[in-house]
């Protein structure tokens, strides 16, 4: 499967075009109304969140709620765009009256800088558009496609913040999926820890007061994978190595782990990997899950634990020194409406970067045109696993 993306963050609208869907695959709208809304929330957001009401319209290849097999179309309209007809629309840059609302002092952090000079932009704001987090509104609604695909294989996920500002949240996921997904849904920072919550607020505020950003940790857990998703046999085929190309490539992505992490490097192999275990109703399993699911590429059937560093918001209101572009003076950089940390967003934006890179292990897995071949495929295996 494979899908593309355009659109800009003031523009009338981003789509996405979806290709490989099994046909007969149930698609609810709303369902995939309620990950952008999830997407939305979060402690720390700016005055966009006020404007837009993310909503999705599929535009094709799902008829009377099922996929057809055709490539799906999904949109969804900024509403912010109205307020910015004027210096998105025709005018030219170069029209005098248009001079003064180029952007010409690139932010530290941002895309400004770098995408100028390669696309040759003397206004910024023809980099700023695209490289934009408002791009992630139509891959989390790509994504809800995905973990909707995903739900008919008992694979679920849930995601949560586990440190913000510093202030690290180390409760342990021993609860059920559906334990986290309850408490991290009432709390506006996405954390299973109702203390820590007032002290990450405490950091989002501060930081706030100064006019500087926040950045921290999110963590993705993925239940009811199959052993066996993704492959040893070569580099581009290695799930997790998939899996850490799509949680990187979310705005302001600066590392990933699996598991225990990078913590690894500091333990003996004893206390790093998991013994294995059989019994006759489970078939294989592990005594722990250090590797957070992964084994030469591949899942070991233990969930998948997968965590993402986002570095803080490179806008600040009280901007870093740069250079003004056109006169090459220095300059406090451009300051744009923004977020002051947009963590607890970014996590629901992982799980959905991660349900992407699943549904496209399982479609390859267990390819098939249509869901009841995929799921016939999907259940022989499944046997043939427990009878190994
Ligand atoms: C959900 C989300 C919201 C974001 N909001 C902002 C923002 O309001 N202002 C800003 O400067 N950067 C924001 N970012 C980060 C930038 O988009 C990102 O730093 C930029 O695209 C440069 O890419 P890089 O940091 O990956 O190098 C956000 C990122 C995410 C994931
Ligand atoms: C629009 C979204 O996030 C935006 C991401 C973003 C950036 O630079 O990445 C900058 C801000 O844009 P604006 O200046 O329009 O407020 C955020 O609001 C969104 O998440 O839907």
């Amino acid at each position: 499967m494979r899908f593309l993306t355009a659109g800009e963050s003031h523009g009338p609208q981003l789509t996405a075009i979806i290709e490989g869907l099994p046909s007969q695959l149930e698609i609810d709208t709303q369902i995939i109304n309620q990950e952008l809304k999830r997407r939305q929330g979060g402690y720390g957001r700016g005055r966009r969140m006020q404007i837009e009401s993310d909503q999705v319209r599929i535009l094709s290849g799902v008829r009377h709620g099922k996929t057809t097999g055709a490539p799906v179309t999904l949109v969804v309209e900024n509403r912010d765009w109205k307020n910015w007809e004027d210096i998105m629309g025709a005018a030219p840059v170069a029209d005098p009256s248009n001079v003064k609302k180029r952007v010409t002092r690139p932010r530290p952090g941002h895309a400004d800088l770098n995408g100028a000079v390669k696309y040759g932009h003397r206004d910024m704001r023809d980099v700023l558009e695209r490289s934009s987090a408002r791009e992630t509104a139509i891959r989390v609604a790509v994504g809800s496609v995905a973990k909707q695909l995903l739900s008919n294989f008992g694979i679920d996920i849930a995601g949560r913040v586990i440190e913000l500002g510093g202030v690290k949240d180390e409760t342990p996921v021993t609860e059920s999926l559906e334990e986290i997904k309850k408490v991290t849904e009432a709390s506006p920072l996405r954390c299973l820890n109702k203390d820590l919550e007032e002290k990450m607020i405490a950091v989002i505020d501060e930081a706030k007061q100064n006019g500087d950003s926040i950045g921290g940790v999110v963590e993705t857990i993925v239940t009811g994978a199959p052993i066996g998703l993704g492959s040893h046999v070569h580099y581009d085929r290695k799930l997790d190595a998939r899996i850490a190309m799509g949680v990187m490539s979310i705005n302001a992505f600066k590392g990933v782990e699996f598991g225990i992490g990078f913590a690894a490097a500091s333990r003996p192999g004893s206390q790093v990997h998991d013994e294995i275990l059989w019994s006759e109703d489970k078939g294989y399993s592990r005594r722990t899950n250090r590797l957070g699911g992964f084994e030469g590429g591949m899942t070991t059937g233990m969930p998948i634990i997968v965590k993402g560093v986002m570095k803080p918001i490179p806008t600040l209101y009280k901007p870093l020194q740069s250079v003004d572009i056109q006169t090459k003076e220095p300059f406090k950089a451009s300051i744009e409406r923004s977020d002051n940390c947009a963590v607890p967003a970014a996590s629901v934006v992982c799980e959905n970067v991660v349900a992407w890179e699943m549904a496209c292990a399982i479609m390859e897995r267990f390819s098939g045109d249509q869901m009841p071949d995929v799921l016939q495929a999907y259940e022989s295996f499944q046997k043939r696993a427990l009878e190994f």
